[in-house]
């Protein structure tokens, strides 16, 4: 599941997984969560080379239960920091470092394993997981995605949050590693006019079409 910030991957991926009884890997809080271990060591995030020779040092758990996501630095439970907004305008910097992309990527993919698991992300159809069985690339209105994020946030406006998905929507597909794109083979769904409960049927549609008669996944070879 790739797509801009704010169109709903996560809770949609959430809802598929629980749904289907798979596992669950959300790739940008893992991103986010080498982001807040470099701001807490105080490094300056537009330094690539700095963050570059920090890429391994940190060591992350990422559970992978849709009911009950979480993530660790260090052993310090982050879920909770990492979605401060600190981090959210330092996490584009961090992920367009080609070490860091590097290091996720072996891990993202250790977690994925044998499969069974809805992943979302920005790179997850075109890097991550090439031959995943179903690709799913979501978007919404930039009104309607500052509006959804808005209404989850306090102190903060719909205007100032168009403003930092537009920054961050800028930087993730501008960047020269894994940017931002839609697999040639993912289905695209515009979820402005859809319910959540709507989106999630339509993906768990796309997952039971693609399923044998029982109700396994192939692969694309
Ligand atoms: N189809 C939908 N209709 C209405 N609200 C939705 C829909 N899908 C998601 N939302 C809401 O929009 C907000 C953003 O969704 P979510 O966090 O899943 O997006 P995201 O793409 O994962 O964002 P990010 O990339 O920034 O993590 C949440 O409050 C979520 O409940
Ligand atoms: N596969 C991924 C996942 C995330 N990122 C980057 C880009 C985002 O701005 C940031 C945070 O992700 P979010 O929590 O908003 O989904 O992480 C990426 O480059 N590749």
């Amino acid at each position: 599941m790739d797509g801009p910030s704010g169109s709903g991957k996560s809770s949609t991926s959430r809802g598929v997984a629980a749904r289907l009884g798979l596992r669950y890997l959300d790739t940008g809080a893992m991103f986010r969560a080498i982001t807040w271990w470099l701001l807490q060591r105080g490094v300056d995030v537009e330094d690539a080379a700095a963050v570059a020779a920090l890429a391994d040092a940190p060591v992350l758990v990422s559970g992978t239960d849709p009911a009950a996501p979480s993530i660790t630095v260090d052993g310090v439970d982050v879920a909770g920091p990492i979605r401060s907004a600190q981090v959210t305008g330092a996490v584009s910097a961090v992920s367009a470092v080609p070490e860091i992309r590097a290091r996720l990527l072996r891990e993202q993919r250790d977690i994925i394993g044998a499969g069974g698991i809805v992943v979302e992300g920005r790179d997850i159809g075109t890097v991550v997981a090439p031959d995943a069985a179903v690709k799913v690339y979501l978007t919404a209105d930039p009104g309607a995605r500052a509006a959804r994020r808005t209404a989850e946030l306090t102190g903060t406006t719909v205007e100032a949050t168009h403003a930092d998905l537009a920054r961050r929507d800028r930087l993730d597909s501008g960047r020269v590693t894994a940017p931002l794109a839609m697999a040639d083979d993912a289905h695209h769904i515009d979820t402005t006019p859809f319910t959540l409960e709507e989106v999630v049927d339509q993906v768990v549609r796309l997952v039971e079409e693609r399923a044998d008669g029982e109700g396994r996944l192939a692969e694309r070879r």
